[in-house]
């Protein structure tokens, strides 16, 4: 059995160095305030002992003893004032101490909730991104909106069991004080209690986890349905879709109703057991000629110390309940079993020579047998010139791309920048350097201005206008009814696919990058366009690199060099200008060099 809740050392890190050490004023006021009941309930004997005229019972001894004589040298009825005046005080300042510990241990809860989202995103900024192509969205996105809310209910749960904690202490110490007899036999009922309640409780971590991967599957049908909009429409896909939805859906509230059947069940035992040991005191007490203001001052308190009892073993179950919760989120934070991000300290200045592929091979890990993807790839791109990679479908040329944006690293060779090995620059130096417009790197929902400035904050209006021109995009912003203001919606789901990649070139181009990448970056744009686009291009020549990937003639006509891809392997390299009178297709299936 397990004796300390799930996930507890997560649960301590996310609360954070800070709130750590409020953790001690919080026991502070847990314990002052459960002294103050404690106290307040012990005035209860000598009030008794004065209503029913029993000014000295027989049989008190310590500690009860000492609450019977308070006052003792007043007169009855100042007595009685005074024992009522600070019963009342009693409760008064206790339920201040205990509004100031609300108060606390929400501002810490807070604080932890927070910790636990900004760490989770954190995790998903720094980590490599081939734990993108691994794991499904809908698991991710589950862990960040719903997940983590559970973590944080943890912790507030946690915090109120340290509340209880300090309450039952105290309480426990008041009885003990009282009469050690009677709280021997409470003690060990209340052992037994825990302990079927821990045995129920251990039941909770299936069903928790159950839930949890339910809802991961629940969040891709809802990524999906947001997505596939248009798909679900045109191919009449609404009643499958609404099916299998409602079968996701369903499926958690089948998860849910055990899990919370299960833990619905502990707190009525619970109360059952007590009341059975709360009989068994009050019956033991009366066999063992125990005064009257003594068991009902024992009863009170025992009555008062149920609760916190109680709160604690539900606390546990509630924490094996969120283990699912608990689990995936800890998981999500664990750097060790994740990608890394790409590493290196070297600087990079800028390109001068060129870039070398150098027998490079690659294959995108997976849980399955993966086909390899580059097979010992070797060609240049020459700084300053434009290179065109080109090849069918599944070539490999976006790999390539991935590969020198260090999005994934090679599994055997080399990439050199101008003679260095890659993976030993500093990868944000690197990526300063570079820009990259492809159909992949959508628009963020945001006005069309924020959009072209994205990543290079410090560019003005007259920047973003300059690039806007040198895209193409700028005559069509100017036509919006509010031109570089206009926001763009999720994804820049209101402009056409066209202007999108326009917005993204200005993107790319306001950088005014060493190295400039366009992946199928212009397909979508019209052909006059997409010539004044290549004329943009042109004027890079000498100055800057770039690489284009593309299946037309016309958008790679400007390049001076082009390597042809098959395959995953390179099948020949050569200046453009002696292939150019090919087609694209004659381009394909050019004969290798060997
Ligand atoms: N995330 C991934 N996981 C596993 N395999 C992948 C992944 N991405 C691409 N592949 C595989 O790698 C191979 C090369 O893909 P890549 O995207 O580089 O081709 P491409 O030449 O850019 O094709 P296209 O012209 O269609 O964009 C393909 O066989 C593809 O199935």
């Amino acid at each position: 059995m397990q004796l300390l809740p799930p996930s507890l050392p997560m649960l301590c890190r996310a609360l954070g160095k800070r709130q750590l050490r409020l953790l001690p004023a919080v026991v502070v006021l847990g314990l002052v305030s459960a002294a103050l009941e404690g106290f307040g309930i012990g005035l209860i004997i000598p009030l008794l002992g004065i209503i029913m005229g029993q000014g000295d019972q027989a049989g008190m001894a310590g500690f009860s003893a000492v609450f019977q004589h308070v006052g003792s040298d007043l007169s009855e009825r100042e007595r009685l004032i005074v024992i009522s005046v600070a019963i009342l005080g009693s409760i008064v300042l206790k339920n201040v101490f205990a509004f100031a510990n609300t108060l606390l241990t929400t501002f810490i809860y807070g604080k932890a909730s927070h910790a636990i989202r900004s760490a989770l995103s954190e995790r998903l900024l720094r980590v490599g991104y081939p734990f993108f192509l691994q794991q499904s969205p809908g698991r991710l996105l589950n862990i960040i909106s719903n997940e983590s809310w559970r973590a944080s209910d943890a912790i507030q749960i946690m915090l109120a069991a340290i509340v209880s904690a300090s309450a039952a202490i105290i309480l426990l110490i008041f009885l003990l004080l009282l009469s050690w007899q009677m709280t021997l036999l409470v003690t060990l009922g209340l052992a037994l209690v825990q302990i079927a309640h821990a045995m129920l409780s251990a039941n909770l971590k299936a069903p928790s986890r159950s839930v949890a991967s339910r809802n991961s599957n629940l969040a891709s049908q809802m990524l999906h349905l947001v997505h596939a909009g248009r798909l679900i429409r045109i191919f009449g896909q609404e009643e499958r879709e609404k099916a299998v939805f409602d079968k996701a859906s369903d499926g958690v509230r089948r998860a849910a109703f055990v899990l919370l059947t299960r833990q619905g069940a502990l707190p009525p035992l619970t109360e059952v057991l007590h009341a059975m040991l709360f009989l068994a005191v009050v019956i033991g007490a009366w066999f063992a000629g125990v005064s009257f203001p003594l068991i009902v001052a024992f009863v009170i308190l025992l009555y008062r110390l149920q609760p916190h009892m109680r709160a604690l073993q539900m606390s546990w179950s509630q924490l094996q309940g969120l283990s699912g919760s608990l689990e995936e989120v800890q998981w999500m934070l664990d750097p060790s079993d994740k990608p890394e991000p790409p590493q290196g300290s070297g600087p990079f200045h800028g390109l001068h020579q060129g870039i070398s592929f150098d027998d490079v091979t690659f294959t995108y890990s997976g849980t399955d047998q993966r086909a390899v993807v580059l097979h010992a790839a070797t060609f240049d791109i020459r700084s300053g010139r434009s290179t065109a990679l080109i090849g069918r479908s599944g070539a490999g040329k976006t790999t390539i791309v991935n590969l020198l944006c260090r999005f994934v690293e090679p599994d055997a060779g080399r990439i050199l920048v101008d003679g260095s090995p890659l993976h030993q620059i500093d990868p944000s130096q690197w990526r300063k350097q570079i820009a990259l417009a492809s159909q992949e790197l959508e628009l963020v929902d945001g006005s069309i201005f924020e959009n072209i400035i994205y990543g290079q904050e410090t560019a003005s209006a007259a920047d973003a206008e300059r690039a806007a021109r040198l895209a193409e995009a700028h005559e069509f912003i100017e036509h919006l009814p509010q031109g570089y203001k206009t926001v763009v919606g999720y994804r820049g789901i209101n402009l056409s696919a066209g202007q999108r990649q326009r917005i993204a070139l200005a993107r790319a181009l306001v950088r005014d990058p060493d190295i400039l990448i366009l992946d199928e970056a212009t397909n979508a744009v019209d052909g006059l366009s997409e010539a004044a686009i290549v004329e943009t291009l042109k004027s890079r020549a000498g100055r800057r690199t770039t690489i284009v990937i593309s299946h037309h003639h016309s958008t790679i006509s400007f390049c001076d060099d082009v390597v042809i891809l098959s395959g995953g392997r390179v099948k020949k390299q050569a200046p453009f200008a002696a292939l150019a009178t090919l087609s694209m297709d004659e381009l394909y299936q050019h004969e290798p060099l060997e």
